[in-house]
């Protein structure tokens, strides 16, 4: 149920292309998140998935089957937005109810839905409030259960927790995840937050400048980068990259190296580092040196790591969890002790 296909997906808007030749295979149960920087195309290829936008070429398939020629109403999909877009004359019961009720569904199933739905989401003592009297988290969880009780083979998310605050964005992200897991649907979620990626999705996609860049668990995209974009997208803080004689010494045009995976030392180590600001977060501590010749690096080190602007160290990275990468920025792999 709900296995999603987009074959040779291209969308101009006038005499600009803002995706280009875009194919994915999303399988039944899968919870695939769409990054990439703002402007990428993130929004439209759901939009086009969902019908709220044509595709200039290419097909869409659900299940199969081409939909191209569907409304939204009939993809058998739902969409959850980082706007609510409830009713607000209606209390949130009213609001989950009216899909059901539109579609002719008769009154014991549309209440046995609700209740399906409010008990998953916390929302049963909150069923027969308006809109302007629940919070802004309330109010994205009647709006999740409004898809829920639709029953669609696919659910679509397009930022759905950008407008909370940052507690309950946690708190609604765990819902979606353990949501996810109840129902075993497959979900299409649109974010630029890279916590909210790596930690719902099974496959992320990596979109820069309307193409993909990489599809992968997001474990293998933090770990085994196809190229310097994924590779400087995936993570934060960023990696740090070098090139010159640095880069050279690996065989690379360009090296990568993780802010965790270099260390610091007051007495010895491969480079001489000054300490240009540094964060104490508590649990870690990011450290901004400046080195001679190769501008500003990113170390990640633990909370008991205490450091002043100006200080000195020598800096060491773990060789093997070097990336290397060609003149055309394409990963030629890890280095390794020997090269
Ligand atoms: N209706 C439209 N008419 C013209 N251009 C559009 C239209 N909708 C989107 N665009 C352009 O298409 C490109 C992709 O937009 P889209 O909203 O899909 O990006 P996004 O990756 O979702 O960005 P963000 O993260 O900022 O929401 C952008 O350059 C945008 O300006």
């Amino acid at each position: 149920m709900g296995s999603l296909t987009l074959q040779n997906i291209s969308k101009s808007f006038g005499p600009v292309e803002v995706l280009k030749d875009i194919n994915l295979e999303v399988e039944s149960g899968e919870f695939v998140v769409f990054v990439g920087p703002s402007g990428c195309g993130k929004s439209t290829l759901l939009r086009i998935i969902a019908g709220l936008e044509d595709q200039t070429a290419g097909q869409v398939l659900i299940e199969e089957k081409p939909v191209d020629h569907l409304p939204p109403s009939k993809r058998g999909i739902a969409m959850v937005f980082q706007s609510y877009a409830l009713y607000p004359h209606l209390t949130a019961r009213g609001n989950m109810s009216l899909g059901l009720k539109q579609s002719g569904a008769d009154r014991n199933r549309i209440a046995q839905q609700v209740q399906l739905a409010a008990d998953m989401l916390s929302l049963e003592s909150l069923l027969d409030r308006k809109p302007s009297e629940l919070s802004g988290g309330q109010r994205q969880r009647v709006a999740i259960g409004r898809a829920i009780v639709r029953e669609p083979t696919l659910f679509l998310f397009d930022e759905p927790l950008s407008n909370l605050d940052a507690a309950l964005r946690v708190n609604t992200r765990i819902e979606i995840a353990k949501l996810h897991r109840t129902l075993n649907s497959t979900m299409v979620y649109v974010t630029h937050d890279q916590t909210e990626a790596m930690t719902l999705a099974d496959k992320i996609v990596v979109l820069n400048e309307g193409r993909i860049e990489q599809v992968g668990h997001p474990l293998e995209l933090y770990q085994r980068p196809a190229n310097l974009f994924v590779a400087g997208f995936i993570g934060s803080p960023k990696m740090n990259f070098l090139s010159g004689d640095a880069a050279a010494a690996f065989g690379a045009v360009e090296i990568g190296i993780r802010p965790e995976h270099i260390s610091l030392s007051r007495d010895s180590g491969s480079w001489k580092a000054v300490v240009s600001h540094a964060e104490h977060l508590g649990s870690d501590t990011f450290v901004y040196l400046e080195i001679e010749d190769h501008g500003l690096l990113t170390v990640r080190t633990t909370g008991e790591t205490l450091c002043q602007p100006g200080e000195s160290f020598f800096l060491t990275p773990n060789v093997e969890a070097i990336h290397r990468f060609d003149a055309n920025g394409v990963s030629i792999g890890q280095a390794s002790r020997t090269s």
